[in-house]
């Protein structure tokens, strides 16, 4: 016998829960339970962003940018003038939490040579986007960040969600 359990606290909580049970997949049977944890996709995880000066680097189709938006929990895909992006936002408890996530951010960034924009705008309202400037779009790259920026324990920095 089945039960479905779903994950729905985002990929800190499908961390949490992965942990917890020690199993790094997303798919977990345990105990008989199934259960299908959204988050990011180890493979994406594993991966490493590529120089986007090479000549033949072309943005990808809003088609294949839509399979693989469910690999970045939480993150939306956007069409921005024609531009498709990348992009997610969160609530921090200060100003300062604000700056100290965009360093946590900025040092995976800088890490993998593909850069996010930054957005803090009334104090506490964070957003990232992410794109390929040199493409004019997605490539994979974005891909890549989002799954790494997801990898961040961002946890102490957020305003805790009201529940009503
Ligand atoms: C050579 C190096 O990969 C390129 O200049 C990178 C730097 N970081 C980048 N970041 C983003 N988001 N888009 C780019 O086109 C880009 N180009």
């Amino acid at each position: 016998m089945y039960f479905l359990l779903v994950c729905s606290s985002g990929t800190r909580g499908t961390e949490n829960f992965r942990d917890r049970i020690g199993i790094s997949s997303n798919r977990i049977s345990v105990y008989g339970f199934r259960t299908f944890c959204t988050g990011t996709d180890k493979d994406l995880l594993s991966k490493k962003c590529v120089p986007c000066n090479s000549k033949d680097l072309r943005s990808m189709t809003e088609e294949s940018a839509s399979k693989l938006i469910p690999k970045v929990d939480g993150w939306n895909l956007v069409n921005e003038g024609s531009t498709f992006k990348l992009k997610r936002s969160w609530k921090v408890k200060s100003l300062t939490k604000g700056l100290e996530m965009f360093q946590l951010i900025s040092d995976i960034a800088e890490a993998e040579g593909h850069r996010p924009d930054l957005h803090l705008v009334g104090w506490n309202n964070v957003t990232v986007e992410i794109w390929t400037h040199a493409a004019g779009g997605l490539t994979e790259n974005d891909f890549i960040l989002a799954g790494k920026i997801n990898a961040l324990d961002l946890h102490h920095l957020l305003r805790k969600k009201v529940t009503t």
